[in-house]
């Protein structure tokens, strides 16, 4: 478990995060999103004990990090993959760290077998791609076999197959009763992925929901009717919130699709399709942090 209290970062006149409450629980993939600058690394490296919170707390276990005693045994984290020495290989970077944190060298084969970097084990990692950067980051991450897991952007350069392992990787780490905490801007795997959501906003929490919840609150139910006018009409008097599509199709919010199909019928509206849409997370977030996008691309 991590615990957020009152979290505050801030850099002279900048706040990175802000006053930041929040519980990552055992056993299930927290998906943690914000837009660029939003303060999802600040937040990581508090909990890592890398960077000083200027207010607040930030426990992770019961306790700050560096209260702990081996603490890679405990937490382990992938938080800047490019953080190692070009000149050693894979493998002479993991021993290092199993050695100094008192972990057997076994574990050094296993990490490398588990994230697939065996046939490029003993190369330098300073001719790795940023796939294979990624996997190295993890397999130290793994390597104390730990409790708590922080994975910023973990897959960032891997390709699909990479990504997909990855995906059950995190799975199998929270079935086993982990905490896993992961953040990464590819939506479409983030849904694959989270079971819960923890969403920044300019340093301040947005939402803390699980990931069915943001997905059915922004779920719709589609229906067509040659009589759509009419129909329009007895769906907003019944409180549903209606749109016109392009296709002449109904998009209706703040009703099931059983309570459309019977609107329908007492209206006397004909009704050719009817549909349940789910909201893909991507519309989902970019609807809960349009007003907190701090960097925009200018329209052209
Ligand atoms: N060492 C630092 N000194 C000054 N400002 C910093 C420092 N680290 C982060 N910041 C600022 O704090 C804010 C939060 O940055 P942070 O990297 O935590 O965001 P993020 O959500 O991880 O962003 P991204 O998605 O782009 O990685 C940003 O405005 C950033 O410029």
């Amino acid at each position: 478990m991590i615990e957020l209290r009152s979290l505050t970062k801030r850099y002279r006149s900048r706040v990175a995060v802000d006053a930041l409450t929040v519980t990552i629980e055992p056993g299930r993939v927290t998906g943690f999103l914000g837009p660029n600058g939003s303060g999802k690394t600040t937040t990581m490296r508090c909990v890592l004990g890398l960077t000083r919170p200027t207010a607040g707390t930030a426990t992770v276990l019961g306790h700050p990090y560096r209260e702990l005693a081996r603490p890679m045994r405990r937490v382990g984290a992938l938080i800047d993959p490019r953080a190692r020495h070009p000149g050693r290989t894979a493998r002479s970077h993991l021993l290092a760290l199993a050695q100094s944190n008192a972990l057997p060298r076994a574990r050094v084969d296993e990490v490398i077998e588990l994230v697939g970097l065996e046939s490029v084990a003993d190369d330098r990692v300073g001719g790795f791609s940023l796939g294979m950067g990624q996997r190295l980051g993890i397999a130290a991450a793994l390597l104390g076999d730990p409790d708590v897991l922080l994975l910023d952007e973990p897959v960032n350069g891997l390709e699909p197959e990479g990504i997909r392992w990855v995906r059950g990787l995190l799975r199998v780490l929270a079935d086993e009763g982990r905490t896993v905490l992961v953040s990464s801007h590819l939506m479409s795997e983030m849904e694959d992925t989270a079971d819960h959501l923890v969403v920044l906003g300019r340093g301040r929490l947005l939402a803390d929901l699980p990931m069915a919840d943001l997905l059915g609150a922004h779920a719709a139910v589609r229906v067509r009717s040659p009589q759509a006018p009419l129909l329009a009409s007895a769906l907003q008097r019944a409180g549903g919130h209606v749109e016109l599509e392009i296709d002449g199709a109904l998009k209706v919010e703040g009703l099931d699709a059983a309570a459309i199909g019977d609107i329908a019928f007492a209206t006397g509206a004909r009704v050719h399709e009817l549909a349940r849409i789910t909201a893909s997370l991507e519309a989902a977030y970019l609807e809960l942090t349009g007003d907190d996008v701090e960097y925009r691309a200018a329209p052209r």
